[in-house]
C-alpha cells in the first residue's frame, strides 16, 4: 500500500523526530533525497542548467539545500525568489556552493532550464497561489525542461488534492516521510507526475494513515480452493433492469459473471431476463411478475451470498419495495444507480446490521447527503468520509479518482482507471463486479477497492492492450471483456 497522512500528522511526526535529531538534520535528509532524484534524471549534473523556484518557507529551504548539492557537483544553479522572505541558511549554503540569483526576467531563466525545482510551497501552502508564485508556477508548467516538485506541486492542497488556482504541473514529485493525500487524489494527483517517496525517518512517529492507495500486490480477489464448488465460491444475485432499461441489466450481470462468482442469479421483469439469458447463458434467471416486488420474490430467486440492486431498476414503487426487501436481508448488498435515487428518499432502509456498499457518482451522492454537486466535486475526500459516516455504509465515490470510505478506516484511493471510463454503462459493470467479490467473501471495503482497481485496469487494457498501443475509445462491454485479462495481470 502507499500510505498518506494528513498535514497535521506529518508536522507532529516531524516535530517528534526533530526533537531527537541535531538541528537541521531533517531538512538535510529531505534535500539529499531531492538532489539524488535530480541527479538521477539529468543526463549529466555537471553543466546542467538548474533553476530553483523558491518561496519563503521550509519548502524553499529544501530546494536551496538540494540546489547547493547539485552546484557542488558542477550544475549551474540559479534561484528565482518568490516574495521577500527566503530560507536564509539554505540561501547561504547555495551561494557558498556557487549558486546565484537568476538575472533578468525569470521567464527566460525558466524557459532555458534543463531542470526546474519547484520549492514555492509545500505542506504550508494554503488557498490559491498568490503572485508572483502563480505566474512562476505557470511558467514552470509550460517550460520545456523537467519539473521536479519538492514535497508537493505548489498550488496543490497537500491535505485534499484541491487546486484553487494556478498550480505546478510536475514531471516528478519528490515527497518526504510519507505521501500526502493531495498527491493521490485528483485534481492534485494529476499534477504530480511520478511520485517518489524519500524516507526521512518518520516511520515510528507516524500514526495510522488517513488515505491509502493499493499497489498491485495488495489486490487479492478471493481464490477458489481445490474443494470450491459453485456455492462456496459465492453466489451473487443481481436485481437490475426494467422494461425501460435493459442494457444496465446485461452489463451488471456481465461484471458479476467475469468477477469470479461461482454462480450468478438474475431477477427482473420478462424483457431484461430474456436479454440476459441471450448474453449470459450461464446465469440462472427468475422472472418477476409486474407488481410482485416483495420478500417472496427473493425467496423464488434462491440462495445467494450477496446482492446487487439498482442498475436500470427504475425509481418507482416497484423498485422501492424490491430494495426494501433486499435491504431487509442479513446479506451484503450493493446499491447503485436507480437504487441510490430511491435510497435518497428512503435513507431509513440503510439502518441494517449487514454491510451495505453504495457506489454513487457526485450527482447521486448529492441527492443522498443533500450537498451541492459542485461542493462534492471540489472536496471529494471530505464528502466521501461524511457520506460513509452519515449513511452507515461503505461509500465508493466515482470520479477521476475513485474514493472509497468506511467509517473509522483509512480512505482507499483507486490508482487505476482512465478518462475513457467515463462512458455510459461502465458503472453497471462495476456494480456486478463488486457484487461478485462480496459474494466471494471479501469484506465490503476490500471488495469495493478491489472491484474499482480491476475495473480501472480492465478499462486501461481494453483501451490500450499493450504498453505501446495508442489509447482507443472503449465501451462498457469492452470493459467486461477485458476483466479476465485484468485478473490475470495481478501479481
Ligand atoms: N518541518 C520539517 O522539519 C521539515 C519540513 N520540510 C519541508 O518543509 C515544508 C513545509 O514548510 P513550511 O511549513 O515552512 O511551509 P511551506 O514552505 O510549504 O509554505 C509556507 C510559505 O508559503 C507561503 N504561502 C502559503 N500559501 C501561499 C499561497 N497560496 N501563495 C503564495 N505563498 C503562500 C507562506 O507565506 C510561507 O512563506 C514541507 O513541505 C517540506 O518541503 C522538509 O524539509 C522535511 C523536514
Ligand atoms: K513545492
Amino acid at each position: 500500500m502507499r500510505y498518506a497522512h494528513e498535514v497535521g500528522k506529518v508536522r507532529a511526526a516531524e516535530r517528534a523526530l526533530m526533537a531527537r535529531l541535531p538541528e537541521g538534520a531533517l531538512m538535510q535528509r529531505a534535500a539529499a533525497g531531492l538532489a539524488s532524484v535530480c541527479a538521477r534524471v539529468l543526463p549529466a549534473v555537471y553543466g546542467a542548467r538548474v533553476v530553483l523556484l523558491v518561496g519563503g518557507g521550509d519548502n524553499g529551504g529544501d530546494a536551496l539545500y538540494a540546489g547547493a548539492r547539485l552546484a557542488r557537483r558542477g550544475a549551474r544553479v540559479h534561484v528565482v525568489q518568490a516574495g521577500s522572505k527566503i530560507h536564509e541558511a539554505g540561501f547561504a549554503a547555495l551561494r557558498a556552493a556557487g549558486g546565484r540569483p537568476a538575472a533578468g526576467d525569470p521567464a527566460d531563466a525558466i524557459a532555458g532550464a534543463d531542470l526546474i525545482v519547484d520549492g514555492l510551497t509545500g505542506i504550508g501552502g494554503t488557498g490559491a497561489l498568490r503572485e508572483p508564485h502563480a505566474r512562476l508556477a505557470a511558467l514552470a508548467s509550460e517550460a520545456p525542461g523537467l519539473v521536479i516538485a519538492c514535497d508537493v506541486p505548489s498550488g496543490v492542497d497537500a491535505g485534499t488534492g484541491e487546486v484553487a488556482g494556478e498550480a505546478v504541473h510536475a514531471d516528478i514529485t519528490v515527497t518526504f516521510g510519507t505521501h500526502k493525500p493531495g498527491l493521490l487524489i485528483d485534481p492534485g494527483a494529476s499534477h504530480c507526475g511520478v511520485v517518489e517517496l524519500v524516507d526521512i525517518g518518520l516511520g515510528d512517529d507516524l500514526p495510522d494513515p488517513d488515505v491509502v492507495a493499493a499497489r498491485p500486490a495488495d489486490v487479492r480477489p478471493p481464490e477458489p480452493g481445490p474443494e470450491s464448488d459453485k456455492y462456496r465460491r459465492g453466489v451473487v444475485g443481481v436485481l437490475a433492469g426494467g422494461d425501460a432499461y435493459t442494457g444496465a441489466a446485461v452489463l451488471s450481470t456481465g461484471g458479476a459473471v467475469h468477477g469470479g462468482a461461482g454462480m450468478v442469479r438474475f431477477a427482473s421483469v420478462a424483457h431484461p431476463v430474456e436479454l440476459v439469458r441471450q448474453h449470459w447463458p450461464e446465469v440462472v434467471t427468475t422472472v418477476i411478475e409486474p407488481g410482485a416486488h416483495d420478500a417472496k420474490v427473493l425467496e423464488r430467486v434462491g440462495r445467494v451470498q450477496a446482492w446487487v440492486a439498482g442498475p436500470g431498476l427504475g425509481t418507482g414503487d416497484a423498485a422501492e419495495s424490491l430494495l426494501e426487501a433486499v435491504l431487509s436481508t442479513d446479506l451484503p448488498v450493493l446499491v447503485d444507480a436507480d437504487g441510490l435515487t430511491v435510497l435518497a428518499r428512503r435513507r431509513d432502509l440503510l439502518l441494517r446490521p449487514a454491510p451495505t456498499v453504495l457506489t454513487p457518482h457526485a450527482g447521486e451522492l448529492s441527492r443522498l447527503i443533500g450537498a451541492p454537486r459542485e461542493d462534492i466535486e471540489a472536496r471529494r475526500l471530505e464528502h466521501v468520509r461524511r457520506a460513509a459516516a452519515e449513511l452507515s455504509a461503505t461509500v465508493l465515490l466515482k470520479g477521476s479518482t475513485t474514493l472509497i470510505a468506511e467509517q473509522d478506516r483509512p480512505v482507499r484511493v483507486n490508482p487505476t482507471g482512465t478518462p475513457r471510463l467515463a462512458t455510459a454503462g461502465t458503472g453497471d459493470v462495476l456494480s456486478g463486479l463488486i457484487g461478485a467479490l462480496l459474494a466471494g467473501g471479501l469484506p465490503a471495503l476490500d471488495a469495493a477497492a478491489a472491484g474499482a482497481y480491476l475495473h480501472g485496469l480492465a478499462a486501461r487494457l481494453a483501451s490500450a492492450p499493450h504498453p505501446d498501443a495508442a489509447e482507443a475509445p472503449i465501451s462498457a462491454q469492452d470493459v467486461v471483456t477485458a476483466l479476465p485479462e485484468a485478473f490475470r495481470s495481478l501479481p
